[in-house]
């Protein structure tokens, strides 16, 4: 049934197995439920492309067996191990990240769209795979919260998703730093050449602050492609920057502030007791604890709804999703 199901559905939409979503999991804590969070968020929009999730060796079967009854393909990597770095990371785990380099070997799709799994989706992106090739599109990044504090960005008190408000000392520091993306979420064309190129160049590259993210900016810098901050709204935007964000037009939210992972959600830590936290972390849970998005509830309604499997590949063409129109705080 699921073999004729996904027939019908490439006959109606030609991408289909040639486009996935992948997330990244390494060891026993418990990013696995951002993971779970992560695939019924994708079927809650009505995404047409599967998840795949990249996963270290030291991940335990139970977790996999979890994500597998959530309709996730599972993809073992190999860890990828950087240099040694004198300097630190501003998270001694973010070393973990390089293995995120693997995804470039995926050839099998086409296009990836990356997401952390601390990343939620709330409206439907598909139409970014859509974006021509050749790029890689990510969202700039803010450098406010104390992860920056070693940086001379941070240093300066300069942002650049606010660069009038202090300037780039020129006359001090040189040009100003190329636009930079947080690699959270990335869209790009797997490929094996620029797979073994970025396997190489790593073990010749100092390791820096932010891992694979610094890596990846440099790497990329001649071919990356802003997009706005709806397809990943790193929290600290919402108060550092709240100019730059329209709470109602955000399809993907990325829960990287301290204390803001759902599942660890810690309302101690600073600006956690924000209005707009609790909204978004309530709606994280809301999506996490929904019964009918479990793969085999889902499935199951789906072929029940549509017993027809042509209707049913059209319907599950159809964009959808529940954006954050309803979740701005309201003004009173
Ligand atoms: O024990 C762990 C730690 C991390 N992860 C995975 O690694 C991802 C990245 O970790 P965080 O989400 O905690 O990191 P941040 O969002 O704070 O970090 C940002 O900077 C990092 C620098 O290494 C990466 O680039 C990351 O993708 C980017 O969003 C997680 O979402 C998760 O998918 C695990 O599976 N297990
Ligand atoms: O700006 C973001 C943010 O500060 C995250 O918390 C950090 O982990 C990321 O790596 C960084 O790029
Ligand atoms: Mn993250």
């Amino acid at each position: 049934m699921a073999t004729m199901k996904m027939t019908v559905e490439k006959e109606a939409n030609p991408n289909v197995g040639k486009r996935a979503y992948v997330t990244f999991l390494a060891g026993n804590k418990d990013y696995w439920m951002g993971v779970v969070g992560l695939a019924k968020g994708l079927r809650k929009v009505k995404s047409v492309y599967p998840l795949v999730v990249a996963i270290l060796p030291d991940v335990p079967e139970e977790h996999r067996q979890i994500l597998v009854a959530q309709g996730c393909i599972i993809r073992e990597i190999e860890p990828v191990i950087p240099p040694e770095n004198k300097a630190g990371y501003s998270m001694p785990y973010f070393v973990l990240n390089y293995s995120k380099l693997r995804i470039w070997e995926f050839v099998e799709y086409e296009k990836v769209i990356y997401l952390d799994g601390d990343i939620q989706v709330f409206g439907n992106i598909d139409h970014l795979f859509d974006s021509p090739p050749g790029y890689l599109y990510a969202v700039k990044d803010c450098f406010c919260e104390i992860s920056w504090c070693k940086t001379p960005q941070y240093q300066i008190g300069y942002c650049q998703q606010s660069p009038e408000k202090v300037t780039w000392p020129v006359e001090s520091l040189g040009s100003p730093p190329p636009i930079y993306f947080n690699a959270g979420m990335l869209m790009f064309e797997p490929n094996l050449d620029t797979y073994e190129d970025l396997l190489r160049v790593v073990q010749v590259t100092t390791p820096t602050y932010f891992a694979e993210q610094d890596f990846l900016n440099m790497y990329f810098r001649d071919t990356y492609k802003p997009i706005p901050s709806t397809y990943n709204l790193v929290l600290a935007m919402l108060w550092r920057h709240p100019e730059n964000v329209e709470l109602d037009q955000i399809s993907v939210v990325h829960y990287c502030a301290n204390g803001s992972k759902p599942w660890k959600y810690d309302e101690t830590e600073e600006r956690m007791d924000r209005e707009d936290i609790k909204m978004l972390v309530k709606k994280w849970w809301e999506i996490y604890e929904d019964p009918s998005l479990d793969y085999k509830n889902y499935v199951e309604a789906e072929s029940k709804l549509n017993p027809n499997p042509i209707t049913a590949a059209l319907a599950s063409n159809e964009t959808g999703g529940d954006d954050l129109t309803n979740l701005a705080p309201s003004a009173a």
